[in-house]
């Protein structure tokens, strides 16, 4: 089978620790490791996030006295691509994953149109205490919003509507190679006149990127892996509940936060709908279980006369290709200075 897996910043780097290299780097290890049963039996395009890392490196460059101007953050992107894609083939080959696996500095269209623009949902960097988010948010002009229990610099996260590096993904994809791109939602890019294009100062959402290339490339799956267990209902209530099977109009009628679960779950129903084939959420240490369904959430097309879509078409073409069901239930607005 063709997997689409998406694997969560969160994986590589858990909240409140030291982002130190060694450290992320055993994590890779660990979700390399995790991964080698799918990429042995599979071909996986891997789409990992970088909300944590593009943060941090955002930070050092901003208090760096060399620069005149801080590096901006689709420069930073790529950076993140590099670095994050290299220590995943490298961890992946030393699992013993004989496929060849390769990273591609993922460019991502993005609209100059794009609400998201104008109202920052992606979490990126580490988390602050309320009063020292703030002081940040004045000091650097960041807008800053609640997660959790702690604060975090938000920044715009615009929808992918083309990812331009498709045709030679699909290339390596019909070779069997495992391929790792669409990192942090790839390269945010706006198209200008002429065919030239411009980086996007904005941080695209991994689980949307790996929703449309999962549809663009005609995917069995997409498995969208990360720190919990299961999307769950009344999630951070008493009567919380995860939900094993769930079919995607049942999902699109619920309400996730847009920093975290949202856009995991616009994927999934994304991907099932323009497919008809399932889609998963569920801990990246399960991934093998949470493919065959023993574990995670399994999305499925809903019941009835549906008529799913063609392998690789989507419901519809260009942005909005499906809707947002997240947008709206962030916790706590994004806060400017
Ligand atoms: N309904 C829900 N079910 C499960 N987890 C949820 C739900 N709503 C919010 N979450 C949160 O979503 C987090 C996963 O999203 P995120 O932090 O963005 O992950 P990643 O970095 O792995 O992409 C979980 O750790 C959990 O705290
Ligand atoms: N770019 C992105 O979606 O990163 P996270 O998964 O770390 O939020």
């Amino acid at each position: 089978m063709l997997l689409v897996v998406a694997l969560g910043g969160n994986a590589l780097l858990e909240r409140g620790e030291r982002p130190d290299a060694g450290v992320q780097r055993r994590h890779v290890r660990a979700a390399a490791r995790a991964l080698a049963p799918l990429a042995a039996e599979h071909t996986l395009v891997l789409c990992h996030g970088n909300g944590p890392q593009i943060g941090l490196l955002a930070v050092e460059s901003e208090n760096d006295p060399a620069l005149a101007h801080p590096f901006p953050l689709d420069t930073l992107g790529a950076q993140t691509q590099g670095m994050i894609g290299y220590w995943l083939a490298q961890e992946l080959g030393n699992a013993g994953i004989a496929r060849p696996a390769v990273t591609i500095v993922t460019r991502t269209e993005v609209g100059a149109d794009d609400p998201a623009f104008r109202s920052p949902t992606k979490f990126v960097g580490r988390g602050y205490q309320e009063l020292e988010a703030r002081r940040l948010a004045r000091e650097h002009g960041w807008a800053v919003a609640r997660d959790g229990l702690a604060w975090r610099r938000v920044v715009a996260s615009p929808e992918p509507r083309r990812v331009l590096e498709l045709p030679t993904i699909r290339q390596l994809v019909a070779g069997g190679t495992t391929v790792i791109c669409g990192g942090g939602g790839g390269v945010p890019v706006l198209a200008r006149d002429g065919g030239r294009f411009e980086g996007a100062q904005a941080v695209v959402d991994k689980d949307l990127t790996a929703a449309l290339l999962a549809i663009e490339l005609g995917a069995d799956r997409l498995v969208v892996l990360t720190d919990v267990d299961a999307v769950r209902r009344d999630f951070g209530t008493p009567q919380e509940r995860p939900l094993s099977t769930v079919d995607a109009d049942e999902l699109r009628a619920m309400r996730f936060p847009a920093g975290s679960m949202g856009p995991k779950v616009d994927a999934c129903v994304r991907f099932v709908t323009a497919t008809g084939r399932p889609a998963a959420i569920g801990a990246l240490r399960d991934a093998p279980a949470v493919l065959a369904a023993r574990a995670g959430t399994t999305v499925t097309a809903p019941p009835g006369p549906g008529t799913p879509r063609a392998p690789g078409v989507p419901a519809t073409r260009g942005p909005g290709y499906g809707p947002r069901i997240s947008q709206g239930a962030m916790e706590g607005s994004a806060e400017r200075p």
